[in-house]
């Protein structure tokens, strides 16, 4: 059986990294002027700059022959037909059909799908122009000024990040807010500013039966009931994105307000359908199909390019140089754009949750670490939080910056001054302060490593490309490591036990351990034994003053 890490390449990039340990970054530039122009590339509206990397020349061959050796070629082949390659869940892994802008058949189970994927984006073009025009009306026939989106995960994320990046496209009169949170405290803040009779409910979940989601939208509805309308009324104010048409409906959702996405699409890649659908409200129909398009012309980026070329396999054997030889833990995430705020979450949970696996596509334990722990915020807010620790302190932690290059009008010397202060730390971070001796607390190591990712302008085509980059990253990787980035059964089990603990709350059950049973013996005081509602607040406080006394 094939082990990835007694494989040639693999032993002989372990050999690179013990030769090539104490190089400096900065004396590969010196070794070769050429280094940024070799080591940049250009797809459409994005510039990636991975020349700042303890990459030597040989190192990226060797990467570049990882590639080679492994699948890649044949599961990319895969994932873009329709074959079963999410093996847990039995399931094509299709978010590329979604943005797909061939005419061609792309067949499933033996049937086309691009015919319901035209569909339901025709759906979403007269749904989100209708509500923009104003044409849709509220029950009291006003319009609708405010979207909430009620979601959370790949349900949430996505059209969350994707509406904040693209703020400025937003239409004039309509308000975007997201709701993902279980904690009611989220819901209240953002019901408590608005009217019902203009306000439209998304309730986004791709199996409707996701507790946060359920409950966010039962506790709208129930606002919607007592502040305005009836219940005849929920159909102009509640739509959802959903496979489960059956359970929308069963809400009281109007079955053709139900818009349909397929189980072949998974929640964290499903932004481009119509979970997509508060980006088409906020920008517009067009700049939805724009934000299809940049991610379109990525794919086939991705599909055609050579890998030493290949925007998303260069990131990806970049990343693999640092988890599997260096031994980098983490991967930094730092927009230097505040549209791009949310980014750092967004890509979170991309790859986190795709891959974070330990077993390989047949289930054996894997003998490599897989994927990195993804974190970040915008700069230059992080220069002045964490980025100490990232100049001086012990951790070895790779960043990849990313910024649009055309400036807002009216605030140009902000923008100046955004890049060149991600020009500067990108530098800084390589070259480190040369005074003093290693020991100077004042001098500042350099030799961290760094990418700087740019695009010519945030527009929706650009934001698409950028996430079906980071998306085919994190593929690349998975299929390196041999693991499936599809599944999340960490995420199922943590679902299923919230589940049997909230059903148990008025039993004594000995199921869990001991810890969890006193932790839930604390909580059943403030709630009624017969239901999970809470406890009356003179009960909580009556109780309360009981345990102190004891
Ligand atoms: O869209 P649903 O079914 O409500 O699920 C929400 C999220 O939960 C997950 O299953 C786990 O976080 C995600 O993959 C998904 O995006």
């Amino acid at each position: 059986m094939f082990q990835l890490t007694r494989s040639v390449t693999w032993q002989a990039l372990k050999r690179l990294h013990e030769q090539t340990a104490d190089d400096q970054i900065r004396s590969y530039f010196t070794a070769d002027p050429q280094r940024f122009e070799k080591m940049s590339l250009r797809v459409g509206g994005l510039f990636l700059d991975y020349s700042k990397h303890a990459i030597s020349g040989a190192v990226l061959d060797k990467l570049i022959e990882l590639a080679d050796h492994s699948a890649l070629v044949q599961r990319r082949a895969q994932m873009f037909s329709g074959d079963i390659i999410n093996v847990t869940e039995d399931r094509p892994v299709l978010h590329t059909a979604l943005r797909n802008q061939g005419e061609g058949p792309l067949m499933v189970d033996g049937q086309d799908v691009m015919p319901e994927i035209q569909r339901t984006r025709e759906q979403i073009r007269a749904f989100s122009e209708a509500v923009r025009s104003g044409e849709w009306k509220g029950y009291s026939g006003e319009r609708i000024k405010d979207v909430v989106n009620i979601g959370i995960g790949g349900s949430d994320l996505g059209p969350n990040m994707a509406s904040r990046a693209l703020l400025k496209y937003r239409h004039p009169e309509l308000n975007f807010h997201f709701v993902s949170n279980v904690d009611g405290a989220h819901i209240q803040k953002v019901l408590k500013r608005l009217d019902p009779a203009t306000t439209l409910f998304i309730v986004s979940t791709k199996t409707f039966s996701t507790q946060e989601t359920l409950l966010n939208a039962k506790t709208a509805r129930r606002w919607f009931l007592d502040n305005a309308g009836e219940d005849a009324d929920i159909g102009a104010h509640f739509i959802a994105a959903s496979t489960n048409r059956q359970a929308a409906m069963e809400f009281g959702i109007r079955e053709e307000n139900v818009f349909e996405f397929w189980a072949w699409v998974g929640g964290r890649y499903s932004m481009w359908s119509s979970i997509g659908l508060p980006i088409a409200l906020s920008i517009g129909f067009d700049g939805f199909m724009e934000m299809l398009q940049g991610a379109y012309e990525m794919d086939q980026h991705f599909l055609v390019a050579p890998f030493r070329e290949n925007m998303p396999v260069l990131m990806a054997l970049i990343g693999i140089w640092y988890i599997n030889f260096v031994g980098a833990e983490t991967q930094a995430i730092v927009p230097y754009d505040q549209a791009l705020h949310q980014l750092p979450s967004f890509l979170q949970q991309l790859d986190m949750e795709s891959n974070g696996k330990s077993v390989d596509i047949f289930g054996h334990p894997v003998d490599y670490k897989t994927g990195p722990i993804v974190w970040g915020q915008t700069g230059s807010n992080g220069q002045h939080a964490f980025f100490q620790l990232l100049h001086q302190g012990t951790r070895y932690v790779p960043i990849d910056f990313i910024a649009s290059l055309k400036p807002e009008p009216g605030v140009e010397d902000h923008h100046f001054a955004l890049l060149t202060n991600m020009l500067a730390q990108a530098n800084a971070f390589m070259e480190g302060s040369q005074s003093g001796s290693r020991l100077d607390p004042y001098s500042c190591p350099g030799n961290r490593p760094s990418s700087v990712l740019l695009l010519d302008e945030l527009t929706p085509k650009n934001l698409g490309a950028l996430i079906a980059l980071y998306e085919h990253k994190v593929f690349v990787q998975g299929v390196i490591w041999n693991i499936n980035s599809f599944d999340q059964w960490g995420v199922q089990l943590g679902k299923r036990i919230a589940g049997e603990i909230s059903e148990r709350i008025d039993e004594h059950s000995q199921d869990f351990d001991a810890s969890t049973q006193g932790l839930l013996a604390l909580v059943r005081e403030h709630f009624r034994p017969d239901s999970s509602a809470p406890a009356t607040a003179s009960k909580v406080k009556r109780k309360a003053t009981e345990k102190t006394k004891r």
